[in-house]
């Protein structure tokens, strides 16, 4: 368990600005999601967190203590890549031990038997322990991956996309199990994804990266509901936010707004503006209504049992409308 601190971090690649002046406090326990488009730094966060590249610039801290000089292994933190890295010809029960036997844990065979066993519990791989690597699913895999990174009570995990390979229905069950581990470890945890709802299941703070900036930090609620900027608004929600020209609905925009911010769950139907439907999309937990508002496409949710058609017109009015101006920044 440890806070992480970076103060005025910087990484160029050549011409390329990976990271540039990086500001962010991590919480000692916290579980962050690093989220962002590619190219956006994320990776070289995490990079930079674990010693495997060096600023150019700033200073890194876990736990109180400045790491800018430790080595990776000095720094005690674990790293989950997105392609599971196993050594095949081993078993499970090998694969999970092997991160105990290096030279520098020197951890007893009982304590490293009882360890094995405590993490194959937690990820429910136990029955799995005598077989080879090769022998596993993808997402067995993937939880032996996790594994090997959770039997050494690190400081710190950084996970890089760590379900991105794996299938929608294990992605999900793993969300879930990650959280209770995360729980129950209290361990600090940065992850990084592309995945915004693994961002909103899991995430006690979210950190918004844009061309090598952190644009926004915070709880996953606070950023959904209160966006700095238009970009930020538009990684968290699904179906995403409608950005659209200020007074297309008739609202009263504040000064210095050009577009609104309107989520799909904020718009009210049967009154206000005309639209027409273009689509409805039966998801099952979620009806989606496609719209045309004054040439502009706008999406809303609707009742799941609704018979409205391509063609239909129905009236929508927003609320809880967010604005902003013309760089993308929120003005009310
Ligand atoms: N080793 C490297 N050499 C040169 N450029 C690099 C290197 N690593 C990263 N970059 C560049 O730095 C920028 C940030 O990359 P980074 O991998 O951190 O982004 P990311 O947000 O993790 O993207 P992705 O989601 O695709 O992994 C990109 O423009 C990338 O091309």
């Amino acid at each position: 368990m440890a806070e992480i601190t970076l103060n005025g971090v910087s990484k160029s690649y050549g011409q390329t600005k990976a990271l540039i002046d990086i500001d962010l406090a991590v919480p000692d326990g916290a579980f962050v999601v690093l989220l962002g488009p590619t190219g956006a730094g994320k990776t070289t966060t995490l990079r930079l967190i674990a010693g495997l590249e060096k600023p150019d610039t700033g200073d890194i801290s876990i736990g109180g203590t400045r790491v800018n000089g430790l080595t990776p292994a000095q720094r005690d933190v674990a790293m989950v890549f997105q392609q599971y890295s196993l050594y095949p010809h081993l078993t499970v029960r090998e694969n999970l031990s092997f991160p105990l036997r290096s030279p520098i844990l020197k951890t007893p065979e009982d304590e490293i038997a009882r360890k094995v066993a405590e993490v194959a519990e937690v990820l429910h791989i136990p029955h799995k322990l005598d077989n080879k690597a090769t022998e596993l699913s993808g997402g067995e895999m993937q939880r032996v991956s996790i594994g090997r990174a959770l039997v050494r009570d690190p400081l710190v995990y950084l996970m890089d996309e760590p379900l991105s390979s794996l299938d929608a229905k294990l992605r999900a069950d793993l969300r879930v199990e990650l959280k209770r581990i995360h729980a129950e470890l209290a361990a600090t945890l940065i992850y990084v994804t592309h995945d915004q709802i693994e961002a909103m299941t899991m995430a006690s703070h979210v950190g918004v990266l844009d061309h090598g900036r952190l644009v926004q930090f915070g709880p996953p609620r606070e950023i959904y509901e209160n966006p700095r900027t238009a970009y930020v608004a538009a990684r968290l929600g699904q179906p995403r936010i409608n950005l659209l020209p200020v007074g297309i609905m008739g609202e009263t925009a504040p000064p210095g707004a050009t577009r609104m911010g309107l989520r799909p769950e904020n718009i009210r139907h049967g009154e206000g503006r005309e639209a027409t439907v273009t689509r409805v999309e039966h998801l099952g937990d979620q009806t989606r209504l496609h719209l045309k508002v004054a040439d502009h496409d706008v999406i809303t949710l609707t009742d799941p049992h609704s018979t409205l058609a391509p063609g239909e017109t129905i009236r929508i009015a927003p609320q809880n409308a967010i604005f902003f101006d013309a760089d993308g920044n929120r003005v009310a």
